[in-house]
């Protein structure tokens, strides 16, 4: 991971126009680093999903952005203003440079046609070139990678599991192979094993492919894991974001702490944290037990 940036959000509000107006998003600003993951935490109603859609511009009525901007910064050197796409070009963004796993995702295959043929589609509609050849082949790479497995082309939704199909979401939002990937509460709705699995996965494609992740959930354990920083939402506001381990061992706002405190798995002795930032491991020197949420992220690296 470098720090160079890729996505810069700049004084961010988004505001519902409902009666009483609802202050979703109020004047955030982060960076998204090249090749890092990034956990955006807080708890439910805080406003991940409306920032992360804002930026997207997935946004519809009664939501309005009140101010601010999201500048992409694409690895051939341009610099592009997000609000100055149209709609049709903002399509094309969002699956060649910014791709995004939608809240159950699983469920929003069609149910009438192959997964085959649903990321062939991603290949008819965004690269028209390519011949029917190479698109069956992409596809066949493209579950092969996010291990599903070639042999599965030709399965329908309903003949695979909830991770599986979860699989081919994510196979479809690498499809084009964009430089960052914004995953909105991609694996709640899985056991954890299952769960734990999709997010190894997850962080070796990135260590593979050098995407970077946004990865938004209320699971804070979950993101001390796998996150290089993790930015903590509340109110609509980021009130700290800092490296994983700095918010875990370190964490400077009131209510981050709280937050950490509310789940069982990372309080008590602080022993275990042992996910360097860096990929260095960091050995504390409680000696029992009780963060084993996070001593897992060994496993998750
Ligand atoms: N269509 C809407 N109309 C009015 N208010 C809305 C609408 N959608 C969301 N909100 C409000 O905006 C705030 C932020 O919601 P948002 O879904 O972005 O939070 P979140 O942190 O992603 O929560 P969750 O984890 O439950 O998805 C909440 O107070 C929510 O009630």
């Amino acid at each position: 991971m470098t720090h160079e940036p890729l996505l810069t959000v700049s004084d961010f509000s988004v505001v519902y126009d409902v009666e009483p107006p609802v202050e979703a998003v109020r004047n955030v600003s982060l960076t998204v680093r090249r090749g890092e993951i990034l956990g955006l935490a807080g708890e439910s109603g805080c406003g991940k999903t409306t920032l992360a859609y804002g930026v997207q511009r997935l946004l519809q009525p009664p939501a309005v952005i009140t101010s601010g901007s999201a500048v992409f910064h694409d690895e051939s050197g341009t610099d592009v203003d997000l609000n100055t796409l149209d709609a049709h070009q903002m399509r094309a963004f969002r699956w060649a440079k910014a791709s995004m796993v939608f809240q159950g995702a699983m469920n929003a295959l069609n149910p009438v046609l192959n997964v085959g043929r649903q990321l062939a589609d991603v290949f008819s509609t965004h690269r028209p070139q390519m011949t029917r050849k190479q698109r069956t082949e992409e596809c066949a790479g493209l579950l092969d990678l996010v291990g599903v497995g070639r042999d599965r082309l030709r399965s329908y939704p309903h003949e695979l599991s909830g991770g599986m199909r979860q699989r081919v979401m994510i196979a479809m939002a690498l499809a084009l192979k964009p430089q960052l990937m914004i995953m909105d509460e991609p694996t709640t709705a899985l056991d954890v094993l299952v769960q734990r699995e999709i997010l190894e996965q997850i962080s070796d494609l990135r260590s593979q492919l050098g995407f970077s992740v946004v990865f938004i959930t209320h699971d804070l354990p979950l993101l001390l894991e796998i996150s290089d920083r993790i930015a903590v939402m509340r109110e609509g506001r980021i009130v700290e974001l800092d490296t994983a381990e700095n918010i875990y061992h370190r964490p400077q706002h009131e209510y981050t702490r709280r937050l950490l405190g509310s789940f069982p798995s990372l309080t008590g002795a602080r022993g275990g944290f042992v996910r360097g930032s860096d990929g260095t491991s960091e050995q504390g020197t409680g000696t029992t037990g009780g963060t084993g949420a996070v001593t897992a992220g060994e496993a998750a690296r």
